[in-house]
């Protein structure tokens, strides 16, 4: 990595820190004093030993005086030093919490894709730990190497006046590990890659692992799929052992130098004491400031080491930091559907599969329309498109008259209610589940509702009715009562186009045909986009059917024009009816 990369990340993680620069200035002030006071007091053990070594009178007054004022010195430094010690743990916290919450409400804002297309434990790791190892690993080991050169300096200064032909023995061991600081670093950062890439597999096995706990035990395969998680388990400690081993060696290597270094020191010093040209109170002076200034060169060489691995971890945080939020299409404000949804020429490809082929229909006000076709066959992924979940390659998709990536997003979200097949539900009551479209519903707003997608027959089942805990750890929920919380949610969003995405595919026929039916009614002069297997509820209802194969429309028309010729329609609608008779 060069330097000015270097550069460049450490300052992109100071920008995102920005706000917090008052008590950074604090910080560094309690450096400088704990950085000075760390060096200054070696002075009094000088004089102390010149003190006991000369010929002076009355040396107790002299001990007491110099002794007095080294533990008055040390008294501020553990002073300053608690508060520099305090004042970093808060700033870690604090730019923790600014970090995790950023990288939140950036995933909140980046557009779906990018979920599909990433591996999502990857994304809780970037989450949680790259953000702590970003933050610790950044802050504490820059604020303390800031205070060990700081020492460095107060040392080298107070060193060199004692005697400056020893001191600058220290300068080679600087420009030797400054060079073996560059060479080292870019293999510790691709060894860190190495490292993250196997813990971000892990936590994807471990969240497989326990998401798919129901297939797993279903197809007894608790013991293969152990034996996987500790395949990459074994394979995290593989990285993890070769980039510490790595780390110990080169650090190991830089403190045998030092000491051959200071071993020279103790000789050269010896040698200096005999011929007279150093006392021996400088003499131990300099042995304590050799200890102070080694300490800070071998703490900068690991920082160096450290920061290879924060980079990584950076790196990835701002990956998402950077990502191009969805296009909000703020041009023009839309606030209802009034007349027509045209979709025009739209062509969309999964990468490089294409999923939808030139399509184009119309949608009025008030009409009820089915997608029709095969599994696969691109009817869900016309629907994400509409709410643009996915943006068209070719064509466009104009709701009276404005091009959809030019109302503002919210707006478009807000004409639209989307019942998916499959339906989350979050931890906390069943009320605050489907509320969570609306929190502002009235009673009687969510009694309808609940009426209305079928939800009121189920709760009283409920051991707390809507008060019951739903989603991790409370109730279970039939997949057919999720569907209906679904639909209940959608319908208290009180949209101006309905799409029913398979919103019923685990209902009862009989339970579908009656939630349709109110929907339907409920919804007489608004629009609804159905797609369906069950064509035996919806055909009749709607005022046209469009039939996809291959991610084209092949047909159109109502029901009884499709049910008389010899259409896939007719195929599909006869193999359910045969079916369900
Ligand atoms: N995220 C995705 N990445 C890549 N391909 C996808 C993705 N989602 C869907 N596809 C593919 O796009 C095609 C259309 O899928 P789509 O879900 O729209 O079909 P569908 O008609 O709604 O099917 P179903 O009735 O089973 O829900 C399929 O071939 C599917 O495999």
């Amino acid at each position: 990595m060069s330097s000015s990369s270097t550069l460049s990340k450490v300052l992109k993680i100071f920008k995102l820190c920005r706000e917090f620069w008052g008590k950074a200035i604090v910080l560094a002030i309690t450096l400088v004093l704990t950085s000075f006071l760390s060096a200054y007091p070696i002075k009094y053990i000088e004089k102390i030993i010149n003190i006991a070594t000369s010929s002076a009178q009355d040396k107790v007054k002299a001990f007491f005086l110099a002794g007095c004022v080294y533990l008055l010195l040390h008294v501020l430094n553990i002073i300053f030093r608690a508060l520099f010690e305090y004042l970093n743990v808060y700033l870690e916290t604090q730019i923790g919490h600014k970090i995790r919450i950023e990288l939140f409400s950036k995933l909140q804002k980046i557009p779906y894709r990018v979920y599909v297309e990433n591996n999502t434990s990857d994304l809780m790791v970037r989450l949680i730990e790259d953000s702590k190892i970003t933050v610790s690993g950044m802050l504490k080991p820059l604020t303390f190497i800031i205070r060990d050169i700081l020492i460095f300096i107060f040392g080298f200064y107070y060193m060199s006046r004692i005697d400056l032909q020893i001191t600058l023995i220290m300068v080679p061991i600087g420009i030797v590990l400054s060079l073996q600081a560059i060479k080292t670093g870019p293999k510790i950062n691709k060894l860190a890659e190495d490292e993250r890439q196997a813990n971000s597999l892990l936590w994807g096995k471990f969240s497989e692992g326990i998401k798919g706990i129901k297939e797993i035990k279903s197809y007894c395969q608790e013991k293969r799929f152990s034996e996987e998680v500790s395949k990459k388990s074994i394979n995290m400690n593989k990285k993890i052992l070769s980039l510490q081993k790595f780390v110990i060696i080169t650090s190991n290597i830089n403190s045998a130098f030092f000491m051959g270094i200071i071993a020279f020191i103790m000789i050269f010093g010896g040698y200096k004491v005999s011929i007279g040209t150093l006392s021996i109170g400088g003499l131990t002076a300099i042995m304590m400031y050799n200890g102070l200034l080694i300490d800070p060169m071998i703490n900068f060489f690991s920082f160096y080491q450290q920061m290879q691995q924060v980079f990584v971890s950076s790196d990835k945080i701002f990956s998402i930091l950077e990502e191009k939020e969805e296009n909000s299409g703020e041009i023009h404000y839309k606030y209802t559907f009034e007349n027509k949804l045209e979709i025009k020429e739209l062509t969309f490809k999964y990468n490089d599969k294409i999923a939808l082929k030139n399509i184009s229909l119309n949608i009025f006000k008030g009409e009820k329309v089915a997608f029709v076709g095969y599994s696969g066959s691109g009817k869900s992924t016309l629907c994400k498109l509409l709410i643009r979940f996915y943006e068209p390659d070719k064509g466009q998709i104009i709701i009276d008259g404005y091009d959809i990536k030019n109302i503002s997003l919210n707006n478009l979200r807000k004409i639209f209610g989307i019942v998916f097949q499959d339906t989350f539900l979050f931890t906390g009551t069943l009320r605050e589940n489907i509320l969570f479209s609306n929190p502002q519903a009235t009673e009687e707003e969510l009694n309808e509702a609940l009426r209305i997608a079928g939800v009121d027959s189920f709760l009283e089942k409920l051991p707390f009715g809507l008060d019951t805990p739903v989603g991790e750890n409370g109730f279970n929920l039939s997949g057919g009562e999720r569907q209906r919380v679904s639909i209940a949610r959608t319908i208290l969003r009180n949209p101006d186009i309905i799409i029913l995405d398979e919103s019923t595919s685990s209902l009862d026929p009989i339970t579908t045909s009656k939630v349709i039916k109110r929907i339907v009614k409920k919804y007489e002069n608004r629009t609804i986009i159905f797609t369906a297997h069950k064509l035996t509820t919806i055909s009749k209802l709607c005022d046209k059917i469009y039939v996809f194969k291959d991610g084209e429309i092949v047909e159109e028309g109502i029901h009884d024009e499709l049910i008389n010729r010899d259409t896939l329609y007719r195929k599909i609608y006869n193999a359910q009816f045969l079916k369900s008779s």
